[in-house]
């Protein structure tokens, strides 16, 4: 049984309308499930054991939930959704609007759109994982743009390991060929988030 802290927090979210408690439990248990599924066929995909990502995430590891609202903006040239950064989870699940697209993603120095697929989710792999793979699953910058026309709702599921547990390279995935890149963190989001205000990537920090 794993204990999402966001149950913790269920009283908080809206009573209006009424069945939006019931229904939002329901999906968080759905994306605790996928979240699951995801990082095993990830350590699969490595040839490495299933649970070594999640194992290290814990029993208590935790999904932070946010409702993303993106108003009409005016002048989208010059105005961002969310600036450039990479997520510090291990994992995002992004449930994208059905309609309006507006998130980018960074590759070799170019912005690409990712199109809106209606219901259909975005994974997005985060530092930890990152960190956890040595480096083999690479945790992607991205932005999102504004819309004039549009506005623009999305939900971000981030899965984080338990903070009071070390994460770190997985011993398989550190061999001559791939040195060790990156040095065991604990409780990533809240040590080297601070890198991000000085326009520093948190990952580097963890380099070693
Ligand atoms: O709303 C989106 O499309 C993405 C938001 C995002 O990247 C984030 O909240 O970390
Ligand atoms: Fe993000």
């Amino acid at each position: 049984m794993c204990s999402l802290k966001i149950y913790e927090k269920l009283q908080f979210w809206p009573q209006n309308p009424e069945c939006f408690r019931e229904v939002f439990e329901e999906c968080i248990n759905n994306l605790n499930l996928l979240s699951v599924s995801l990082l095993k066929a990830m350590a699969t995909s490595l040839n490495v054991d299933e649970n070594c990502f999640l194992d290290q995430c814990g029993e208590r590891r935790t999904m932070v939930a946010r409702f993303n609202f993106y108003p009409l903006c005016p002048r989208p040239d010059v105005v961002l959704g969310v600036k450039p950064h990479a997520d510090g989870s291990a994992i995002t699940i992004l449930l994208q609007d059905k309609e309006v697209e507006g998130f980018q993603v960074l590759k070799d120095d170019q912005w690409f759109r990712v199109p809106a697929v209606p219901y259909g989710f975005l994974v997005i792999v985060g530092d930890q994982v990152e960190i956890m793979s040595n480096g083999i699953f690479k945790s992607p910058v991205h932005r999102v743009v504004m819309n004039a026309e549009r506005e623009r709702n999305t939900l971000a599921a981030f899965i984080s390991p338990d903070t009071d547990v070390g994460i770190g390279p997985v011993e398989k995935l550190i061999n001559e060929e791939r040195p060790r890149v990156y040095k065991d963190v604990k409780n990533y989001v809240e040590h080297f988030f601070q890198y991000y205000q000085q326009g520093r990537r948190p990952i580097e920090a963890a380099m070693i």
